[in-house]
């Protein structure tokens, strides 16, 4: 019987949720299992606050009677459960495939702990076979294009069908692909100095935890030294 990973990884995140903790809520099919382990939590008497970081999650969230709250209404968070595309033995992260990346940061950063959901699958030596999501604004986005071209990728803008894809803010992604990142801090420093970039997928000292499904049914955890 195969296992499922995804669910394997997710569950046991959830086993870190603890009564009155304000929890933050990923985006995913990850984080799906996550939430809706969350869900069951609820209905035995767990009482949580939760932020979601994609409206897929709150809607998900909100039928399975998860109290949620505006981010902006609370000072801080106690963990946040998200999954990632690839991750490597240094928890650093690209994120950013389900198009959630700047409201998945936002909600990371403003969390005392962030949980890494994954299978083994997202789990290399080097980050960069996964092409880097990047936030752009819609404004003269052919600029922004060109720039991330000069750090040396191929970028791609995400479409969803016909069309060009929008973020839950309204932006377009553009898929870098980078191929191997030599150095991610330094990557990510270059995004930041792009006038059109929102954000990027890269999360760097961000996680303090990363559990990740194996199909033997076996769980491997790696604690950050960013981790409490
Ligand atoms: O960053 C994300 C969404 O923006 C997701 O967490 C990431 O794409 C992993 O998704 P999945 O668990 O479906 O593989």
């Amino acid at each position: 019987m195969s296992v499922n990973v995804k669910q394997l990884a997710a569950e046991k995140a959830v086993e870190y949720v603890q009564d009155g903790m304000k929890v933050g809520l990923g985006t995913g099919s990850t984080a799906y299992w996550a939430i809706r382990k969350l869900g069951e939590r609820v209905r035995e008497g767990l009482n949580i606050t939760a932020v979601a970081t994609s409206q897929a999650s709150e809607d998900q969230a909100r039928e399975l009677g998860i109290p949620l709250v505006a981010f902006g209404e609370i000072d801080h968070l106690d963990l946040t459960i998200d999954g990632a595309d690839e991750l490597d033995s240094r928890l650093q992260l690209i994120k950013g495939g389900g198009g959630a990346l700047l409201r998945e940061k936002i909600v990371a950063m403003g969390s005392t702990r962030m949980i890494v959901v994954a299978d083994e699958s997202k789990a290399v030596n080097t980050l960069g076979k996964f092409p880097l999501p990047v936030e752009i604004v819609p404004f003269a986005w052919e600029w922004t294009v060109a720039k991330l071209e000069k750090l040396g990728c191929r970028p791609e803008l995400r479409r969803s069908g016909d069309k060009l894809y929008r973020t839950d803010n309204g932006n377009y992604i553009a898929d870098c692909h980078f191929g191997a990142i030599a150095s991610a801090p330094v990557l990510a420093e270059q995004l930041q100095g792009i006038s059109g970039v929102v954000d990027h997928g890269l999360f760097i000292g961000i996680a303090s935890m990363a559990i990740i499904g194996k199909q033997d049914g076996s769980i491997e955890i790696i604690e950050g030294e960013t981790d409490l």
